[in-house]
């Protein structure tokens, strides 16, 4: 997909299983929200091919419409009506929806009911969007970064709705900066980098193919590894980190080589590594390579 010389969507290939999960990850400007456009026929593709419950998302349109639920990031609304108003409104469109009042309670609406649009915070915005998304049963929901600006207790009712859809059997394809929303709540994963897809696999697959464990170490700055058998970064002054199986002997090794290098080791951490750690990495590296 492109917009006329900048290509924002580049050979991206991708599967969304009915009644799974899947987060798209991403630096700003990698391409998700174009190509949930794509997807949820809202621009056309300059080439591939893009199916949606087997539909074509532009020829299909009016046919596809009332299976999908979408949340985008900003618009799409009227702004001088109220929560309430716009829910029901949205609700009318189709043949079977939720019951409003559900929704409006579960996400917190019901003080704002009587508010106009434009007059609800970003955070509350959000939750009617999400309310808009899922009201009319959708088979499939497309989220565009569905809790940002969210305060906490929000996050929290989101997350628990998205694996109700989930059990329900409703596909999910959602887009989020917060890797441990990612985590919590994706079956599959899909990170973009500048348009194209650089890697993919479930959040385990993605941790553990990185390699299981971290080892942050504090010490002097400026050691240098080479005679050690694992890979120790300084990722800050003083700040080592050591990835890779690690089990006790590994550690015991790398623990060894800092204290024949004369070195005051102030602290040691082990852990395993997040998807966050993953991401970084893989942004950082500007490495490409795809789990499975
Ligand atoms: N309407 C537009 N006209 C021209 N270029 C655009 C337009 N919308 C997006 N782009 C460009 O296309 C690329 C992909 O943008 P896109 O919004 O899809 O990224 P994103 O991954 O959703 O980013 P973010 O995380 O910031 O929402 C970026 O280089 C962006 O500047």
């Amino acid at each position: 997909m492109r917009y006329g010389a900048t290509t924002a969507v580049d050979g991206v290939s991708l599967t969304v299983p009915r009644g799974r999960v899947l987060a798209l990850l991403g630096h700003n400007g990698a391409g998700k929200t174009s190509l949930l456009q794509v997807c949820e026929g809202f621009r056309p593709a300059d080439g591939g091919e893009c199916r949606v419950l087997g539909l074509d998302p532009i020829r299909d349109h009016d046919e596809l419409m009332p299976r999908l639920g979408i949340m985008l990031q900003s618009g799409g609304v009227y702004p001088w009506a109220t929560a309430g108003e716009i829910l029901r409104l949205f609700a009318s469109f189709s043949a079977n929806p939720l019951n409003p009042d559900m929704l409006i309670d579960r996400l917190g609406l019901r003080k704002f009911e009587r508010t106009r649009f434009r007059r609800l915070s970003g955070g509350e915005q959000q939750r009617l969007s999400l309310a808009i998304a899922l009201v009319g049963r959708p088979e499939l929901v497309f989220l565009d970064e569905p809790t940002a600006g969210m305060d906490t207790e929000a996050r929290h009712t989101t997350w628990q709705l998205i694996n109700e859809l989930r059990t329900d059997g409703v596909s999910v394809l959602l887009t989020t900066h917060l890797l441990d929303e990612a985590e919590r709540l994706a079956d599959d994963v899909v990170i973009m980098r500048a348009g194209r897809v650089a890697a993919t696999g479930t959040p385990a697959e993605l941790t553990a193919a990185a390699g299981i464990d971290l080892l942050e170490v504090r010490a002097d700055s400026g050691l240098k590894s080479e005679s050690v058998n694992y890979k120790v970064v300084e990722t800050s002054p003083g700040e080592y980190s050591v990835t890779g199986a690690l089990d006790a002997a590994a550690i015991a090794e790398v623990l060894t080589w800092f204290a024949a290098s004369g070195a005051q080791v102030t602290a040691v951490n082990s852990r395993r590594r997040t998807l966050e750690d993953v991401y970084l990495a893989l942004i950082k590296d500007n490495k490409a390579g795809a789990v499975r």
